[in-house]
This record gives structure tokens, sequence and C-alpha cells, in this order.
């Protein structure tokens, strides 16, 4: 991904309806305005970032693409906490603009089923940023990889639920999450399924602007992606959670493409090539010319899922619709009869709990840093992407 941080970007996507829960203010207003950075009207924005030096790192859980994550202990609480440290190697302009946008966002959301922020923390030098999370016990990736039976059903209405209520609640808010995974689904031991990594996500507008088609790993990758489509709703989302609901349900990955094209006959060989007539617009998607689509004419749905019942089937053909803008939405999922139909979902208190595969690394030394405000770290990152 090539990515910078631009005051473009930053006005891009307002949220369209004024009265919606999320708002730009502070900086963010300050640019608009002057087209420079301007200095912050309100003194400590974000409030003053402790030093990393006050959590003691236990051993490392996770490392994505954009941070490493450690669980660590918080010594002036004793609380376990997730501590991910922002990656700024990868930025060919030395800005961790995924960690910044993960920031922006995660601060404004407040769900049970999305995991907490609880603040960001800074290395002895500015380079160095880490956001401190509710620990979670599990990703659903590594539960997946080490579990001996796959999860019953009222498991995954109980998991699936779950990551329904928190795509109902960012979508409401206009934020498209654009990277759902089950290595993004965090389950913490009392079966509470927390969505993390918001470092792609984005604000979206209506209508949609346009925006890098190759986000959302290419496993969960919906087909208007694939296909090049540049402007993104949270129909995207949909796909992905498509494709996630199909994973738990078989156990196994349910579209493990290997290059884009793969992916897409991977689609086609499941639900019949697309056409005009289903999926108006299609034919003038930008990358339909450069791949030669099988025409295979039927949908393996039914085939695929032969032992899951009909209303579980039905849910699956909302989600695996080819037009964005008639798949099924999170709140028509939530009202779904396959979470009516028995067996039921279970309580998350009732969800197994798994070994932590996770937990088996060296602990690491901690950093000193400084004390520094979190408005003064942003606006060091914007003034440097402006003067290259
Ligand atoms: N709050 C948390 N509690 C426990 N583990 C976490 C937490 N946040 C992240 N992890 C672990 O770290 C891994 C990587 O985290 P995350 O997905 O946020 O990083 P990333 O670099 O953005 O990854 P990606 O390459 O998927 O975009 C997760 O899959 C998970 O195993």
């Amino acid at each position: 991904m090539s990515s910078s941080l631009t005051s473009n970007e930053l006005e891009a996507n307002p949220a369209p309806d004024p009265q919606a829960p999320i708002t730009r203010k502070g900086f963010l207003i300050s640019l608009k305005n002057s087209g420079t950075p301007m200095p912050i009207p309100e003194q400590n924005l974000y409030g003053r970032c402790r030093p990393v030096a006050e959590f003691e790192k236990l051993n490392r859980v996770g490392e994505g693409s954009y941070g490493i994550v450690y669980r660590a202990r918080d010594t002036r609480n004793n609380e376990v906490v997730a501590l991910k440290k922002v990656r700024m190697d990868q930025e060919k302009d030395g800005l961790p603009v995924s960690g910044l946008r993960e920031i922006m966002i995660l601060k404004q959301l407040k769900h049970e089923n999305i995991v907490r922020l609880r603040e960001v923390v800074v290395g002895k030098s500015l380079d160095s940023i880490f956001l401190v999370m509710d620990f979670c016990e599990q990703d659903l990736a590594s539960v997946l990889d080490n579990m001996a039976q796959p999860f019953t059903e009222s498991e995954v209405k109980c998991i699936t639920l779950q990551v329904l209520r928190a795509l109902k609640y960012i979508h409401d808010r206009y934020i498209i999450h654009r990277d759902l995974k089950v290595s993004n689904l965090l389950m913490t031991d009392d079966g509470c399924i927390k969505l993390a990594d918001f470092g792609l996500a984005r604000m979206y507008s209506n209508p949609p602007k346009p925006m890098t088609p190759q986000m959302v790993t290419l496993w969960y990758r919906a087909p208007e992606l694939l296909l090049g489509c540049k402007t993104h709703t949270t129909a995207v989302d949909m796909w992905s959670f498509g494709c996630i609901l199909g994973e738990l349900l078989l156990g196994k990955p349910m579209l493990p493409g290997s290059s884009e094209i793969a992916q897409l006959d991977m689609i086609i060989d499941l639900l019949g090539a697309p056409s005009e007539s289903i999926w108006p617009g299609f034919s003038e998607l930008p990358a339909v010319q450069n791949f030669t689509l099988s025409q295979q004419p039927y949908n393996n749905l039914k085939t695929k899922f032969s032992a899951i019942a009909q209303a579980g089937r039905n849910l699956l053909n909302i989600l695996f619709i080819y037009n964005p803008n008639t798949r099924a939405t999170a709140e028509e999922c939530l009202n779904s009869k396959y979470f009516i139909d028995p067996p039921q979902a279970c309580d998350p208190r009732m969800m197994p709990t798994f070994p932590q595969h996770r937990n088996n690394t060296a602990p690491q030394q901690a950093q000193t840093s400084a004390d520094i405000p979190i408005s003064d770290l942003l606006n060091v990152f914007i003034k440097r992407q402006r003067m290259d």
C-alpha cells in the first residue's frame, strides 16, 4: 500500500450527517481552514502521552503488516494490556499513516465488540508510538488454526452476532473497516468478540469518494474491489463477513485464492459468473477487461453448505450478492431468521476457552521516553509530510 497522510485526505469523506456521533475537530479542522498545520486550539487534544517505559512487556502476541503487538503490564495499576507498536519502516515517507488513522478512528469508537483504545504512549523519540488497548486472550485465526474440532453452530452464531453488532455500529457511523478477517477478530476468555485493527479503516461519504481498491486481504476481498472499483461502501465489509461466516461453518478458509485472478475464479466457481443483468455496471468496472472470467453458470453455495440449515444458506446467499448495492447490510443480517432458528446462539460466557498459543515468546525490554502530548506527535508527522 502506498499511503501518505495529506490534508486532502483528512478533509475527504466528511460524514454526510452533521448529527452523526463522529465529529472532526481539533487539528483536522485547523488543517482544513488554513491549508497549513496550525497550532492546536485545544491544548493536549488527546491528553498527555505516558512513556512506554511505564509498561512491562511480557511477550509478543502478534505481528501484522503495520505493527508488532505485545502483551504488557501497566506498572501503574498492574493491568495486562495489549501494546501495539506502530511500525514506521513500511511507509516510504516515514509516516505511520495507518497507525495514525487507527488512533483517530479508535478514539471515537466505544462498543463492547470493538477493541478499546485506552491511550497512546510514546517511546524515547517521536518516531516510536504505541497504542495501548484492552488485552484479548485470543484471535480467531490462531483459535481456528489450533482447535481440535470446529465451532458448533450455536458458537458460530454467538461469534457472528457479535461481529455483526460491531459492523452495524461502525457502519452507522460511516466507517468502513476494510480489513475484516479472522485474525482481526479478537476473543476474550469471556467469549466476547472484539473487532480490531482499524489501520485500513476509512470514513465514507454519500456519494462514495474514490479509494485504493487493493485493500482487504485477498481471501476476504469483495468482487468489486478485485475488479478495480474505486468507490467503496460498507458492502466490502459485508462480503468479508460472509467469508468469515463461511470459514467458521466449514472450519477452513472459504475462498483461499493465491492471486487476484485465482480469487475471482474461486468466487465464480462458487457463485457462477457475474453479468450485467445481476450486477448493473459490472461490465464497466476498470479491471473487467484485464481478466478473462470463466463463464461457469451455477450457484454452488447450496452444495458447499449442504450441512447447514436453509436459513443459514439464505443468509450466505444475501451476503454473497455480486452487486454491492443489494448485498445484505449488517442490520439485515442481524434480523436474519438464521439467528432465530435453533440452535440459538450460545451465551458468550459459554464459549469454550482455548490455550494461549501466542504467549510463548520471551519478554522484551521496555524503552524510556518523554511525556509528550499526542497532539504534538500528530503535528510533527503532518509537518514532516508537508516537507516531502
Ligand atoms: N488488543 C489485542 N489483544 C490481544 N492481541 C492483539 C490485540 N490487538 C492485536 N492483537 C494481536 O496482534 C495481531 C496483529 O495485530 P493487528 O491486526 O492490529 O496488526 P496489523 O499490523 O494491523 O495487522 P495486519 O497485517 O493484519 O493488518 C492480531 O492478529 C492479534 O493476534
